[in-house]
């Protein structure tokens, strides 16, 4: 049906129930549909020419917007929690008080930094953050279908919107969910705004953001794309949830982390750095209905 979902780099648990998934959103047709996606390592590359792709948090850190010795700070926090983040040998449970730890202190670092937010589009443009290869495809279709996409990140919202505008493709149907910077009046970053959102919470911000969004209303569908396990909370809002399919991207620490991604993804991808198969999903959904439109 999908000749992408046969790579060598897609791992299925249940094809059966893929497929059943697939038929069940055809029919039921775009205007049912929504797409939630994670920013970071999901919506952008998580490596390019043999180098890691910044996240947005990354981008801010860089040695011309925060000093030397701050740098340093953010490379021992990184050392010490992502290990954790990434581990399988802990519970979301577990993780949650160190992922709460990180952040909380990431956060108080930039805020001592005084970064500025009228530097935040040249720290996107000086950066190598890249979209995954077919973004311009994923982006532009669901604008042509006006199928919402909400992007639920944890990481700086700010900057995300900076990435996906600068590659021209912060289309109106987007809704975004992500940790935004408060900066007073003189463009000086003073706190973060909101609830704060880290890897292991989403399904908070999912029941008491996403849930009030009315365009996502009356569309019980989803198509769930992101790269870690607590990702899988993104869709929590939804209020009479019908068919979702979710999708996992596998970046790093690949056979350590296999079986959990293929237990808790419908479909997982391992160190594709493309959207070609969300791209063939979303071409499947379209061309049924495009059929069906025939017919009537
Ligand atoms: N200080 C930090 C905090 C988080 N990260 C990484 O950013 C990712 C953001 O989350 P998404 O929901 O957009 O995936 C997260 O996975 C952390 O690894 C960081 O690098 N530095």
């Amino acid at each position: 049906m999908i000749p992408e979902l046969s790579r060598s780099s897609v791992i299925i648990r249940e094809f059966s129930r893929v497929k059943e998934t697939l038929r069940a959103m055809q029919a039921a047709g775009a205007g049912s549909l929504q797409v939630i996606a994670d920013f970071d390592s999901t919506l952008t590359r998580f490596a390019h020419n043999g180098a890691q792709v910044p996240n947005t948090h990354n981008i801010l850190e860089k040695k011309w917007l925060v000093n030397e010795d701050c740098s340093e700070k953010v490379m021992e926090l990184s050392n010490t929690y992502h290990p954790i983040e990434i581990t399988t040998s802990l519970s979301m449970e577990e993780k949650m008080p160190h992922m709460v730890e990180w952040w909380t202190k990431i956060h108080e670092l930039l805020i001592q930094q005084k970064v500025r937010k009228d530097l935040l589009s040249h720290a996107v443009k000086e950066s190598s953050v890249i979209l995954r290869d077919g973004y311009k495809v994923f982006f532009d279709c669901l604008l042509e279908r006006q199928v919402p996409l909400l992007i639920f990140s944890a990481g700086v919202g700010d900057v995300l919107e900076e990435v996906i505008r600068q590659n021209h493709v912060f289309h109106p149907n987007i809704h975004v969910i992500s940790n935004y910077m408060d900066f007073d009046h003189t463009g000086v970053l003073r706190a973060f705004k909101g609830q704060l959102i880290h890897s292991y919470n989403k399904h908070e911000a999912a029941q008491s953001h996403a849930a009030g969004l009315k365009e996502l209303q009356g569309r019980p569908n989803v198509l769930l794309l992101g790269d870690s396990l607590g990702d899988l909370k993104m869709a929590d809002g939804i209020a009479e949830p019908q068919n979702t399919l979710t999708i996992g991207f596998l970046n790093e620490q690949v056979e350590e982390r296999k079986e959990a991604y293929v237990n808790s993804f419908d479909v997982v991808l391992v160190q594709d750095e493309t959207l070609d198969v969300p791209n063939a999903i979303l071409r499947n959904i379209q061309t049924c209905m495009f059929q069906i439109g025939l017919l009537k």
